[in-house]
């Protein structure tokens, strides 16, 4: 069978949650796709209903109206589908870090001994070799965001959704686990939807960036981003770059009806 063009469909995507006053919808049906192998983020006003739509996604909250599918398959409601990347690291504390990238691979179905040799050679690539033998603990969140990135890139499940990966860090951290995620990204290339609250990230990493408006949350666009990969952070002083910004800027500051 041939692979679907869509690793993730959203259907006219539904979600109200009943409060005192009646039911408060917080999704306004929300369709998106994202294509195998596509780098897509999603940027809101703050409760616009990012988190929820996530929960929608991986089966931990029942809709209130349209459907998920992925990989051609209608998914609404199942969990397992997804690799979860969440904005605090939550890595096996009594497991050292060649211990955690051991588990994921094992996880991934790879023997131990085969876990053994990769992982060694994932704590290269993502230049945490010197820390192999230390406890998560030990290491700074932009380390341990670094193990949590790569346990979910490793996952069997091959979409990613990577909740405000980078929102606890500080912003030169963020700056540097954004080149970094682009790096290791760009050579591994997997289905992503980023949710971030930063338009520079949105622009640096992703192939698309969906806008969404303020709670009921519909869609108010979607931009293709037109930089060519890979990508450098001197994007940043790029005028097209500057222009897309300000555009994002606007319309996530645009007064609500
Ligand atoms: N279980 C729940 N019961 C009632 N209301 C909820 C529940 N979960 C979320 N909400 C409401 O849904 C709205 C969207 O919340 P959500 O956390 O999805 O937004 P968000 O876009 O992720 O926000 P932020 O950008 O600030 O993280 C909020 O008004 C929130 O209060």
């Amino acid at each position: 069978m041939s692979k679907a063009q869509w690793a993730l469909e959203l259907k006219d995507v539904r979600k109200s949650f009943e409060s005192r006053g009646g039911a408060k919808e917080v999704l306004g049906g929300i369709s998106l796709s994202v294509r195998d192998g596509e780098f897509v983020s999603i940027i809101g006003p703050s409760g616009s209903g990012k988190t929820t739509l996530f929960q929608l996604i991986g089966g931990l909250a029942p809709l209130s109206g349209g459907e998920v599918w992925m990989d051609g398959r209608n998914t609404t409601g199942h969990r397992g589908h997804i690799a979860y990347m969440p904005q605090q690291a939550s890595l096996m504390p009594w497991r050292t870090v060649r211990g955690n990238i051991e588990l994921a691979l094992q996880i991934a179905g790879i023997d131990r001994k085969q876990a053994r040799a990769k992982a060694t050679d994932w704590l290269a690539r993502i230049e945490l070799d010197a820390y192999a033998d230390s406890y998560p603990h030990a290491l700074s969140g932009g380390m341990q965001q670094r193990i949590s990135f790569l346990r979910a890139l490793l996952s069997p499940q091959p979409f990613m959704l990577l909740d405000e990966p980078f929102g606890a860090l500080d912003a030169l951290t963020r700056q540097q686990m954004q080149q970094w995620l682009l790096t290791i990204w760009e050579a591994n290339r997997r289905s992503v939807l980023l949710v971030t609250h930063s338009i520079e990230e949105a622009l640096l990493l992703s192939d698309r960036i969906i806008v969404l408006s303020a709670a009921p949350a519909v869609i108010v666009d979607e931009i293709v981003v037109p930089f060519a990969r890979p990508r450098k952070e001197s994007l940043w002083t790029d005028p097209q770059f500057n222009a897309l910004k300000q555009q994002i800027y606007e319309q996530l500051h645009q007064p609500t009806v």
